[in-house]
């Protein structure tokens, strides 16, 4: 789905992102793991044409994205969830889902199957709600653009434990089910242990570690890179 090759990123001149390479299977959900500031949302931002300096290769299912604005790229497929949410806190929910929408399009329904807590909340305030609930409408917006890719920027972050516990189970059945791939951006080891089948660990810009085993030498090893 995606094929990610010498990727070069950063701002003002500084580059962060050093010759990033991976691919991201169908149905794939594929962890990025590091440190504060190594480079993990520079990454899905760098994906997503959202900083001019990026460099190399960046393919979804054989097209180039590399050079497209951010809007091309997400009518081609790949959605972004961000750090922080960035709900629109004075519309409501329904509002929220329907800004995501393509023109004439309503939320997909299947959004309430996986989130049916929104189903409830359609008139409430965005910024109302708690930090778990902002969390699944800020999937569930980006899931009304029908993606095949979706990038999920640290989605444990204000969030508490059993919610991240859900989240854990959600996000494979839901790529699964949806055969939706996507990129799990974190430093919960145990959310991305749970969730994805493959992860990578940056550190300064670049990719030094890739795992699949949830053995506790992987533990330990992930352990000694993240510091934790
Ligand atoms: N807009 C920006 N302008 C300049 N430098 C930036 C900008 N955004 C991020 N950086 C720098 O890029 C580096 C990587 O930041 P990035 O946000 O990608 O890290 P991260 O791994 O996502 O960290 P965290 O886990 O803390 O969110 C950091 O040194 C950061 O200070």
């Amino acid at each position: 789905m995606l094929d990610v090759r010498e990727l070069c990123a950063g701002y003002g001149g500084a580059q962060i992102l050093d010759r990033v390479h991976f691919h991201l299977a169908k149905g794939e959900v594929l962890g990025i793991l590091g440190r504060n500031g190594a480079g993990k949302s520079t990454l899905v931002k760098a994906v997503m044409g959202m900083l001019p300096e990026t460099r190399g290769s960046i393919e979804f299912r054989g097209q180039q994205l590399l050079g497209l604005p951010t809007y091309r790229i997400g009518r081609i497929g790949v959605s972004l969830v961000p750090q922080g949410r960035w709900i629109f806190p004075k519309l409501s929910v329904q509002q929220n889902l329907e800004a995501a929408c393509p023109v004439g399009q309503d939320p997909p329904d299947v959004i309430f199957t996986y989130f049916p807590v929104l189903r409830h909340r359609l008139r409430q305030m965005g910024g109302t709600m708690s930090g778990g609930e902002q969390q699944m409408l800020a999937i569930a917006r980006a899931m009304c653009a029908r993606p095949k890719v979706l990038l999920l920027d640290e989605p444990s972050d204000g969030v508490q434990p059993n919610i991240v516990q859900m989240l854990g189970e959600l996000i494979p059945s839901l790529c699964k089910e949806l055969e939706i791939s996507a990129v799990l951006v974190e430093q919960n080891l145990d959310l991305v242990m749970n969730a994805a089948q493959r992860w990578l660990v940056l550190e300064r810009g670049r990719i030094v570690h890739e795992g699949r085993q949830t053995g506790a030498d992987e533990l330990h090893a992930l352990e000694g890179l993240l510091g934790v």
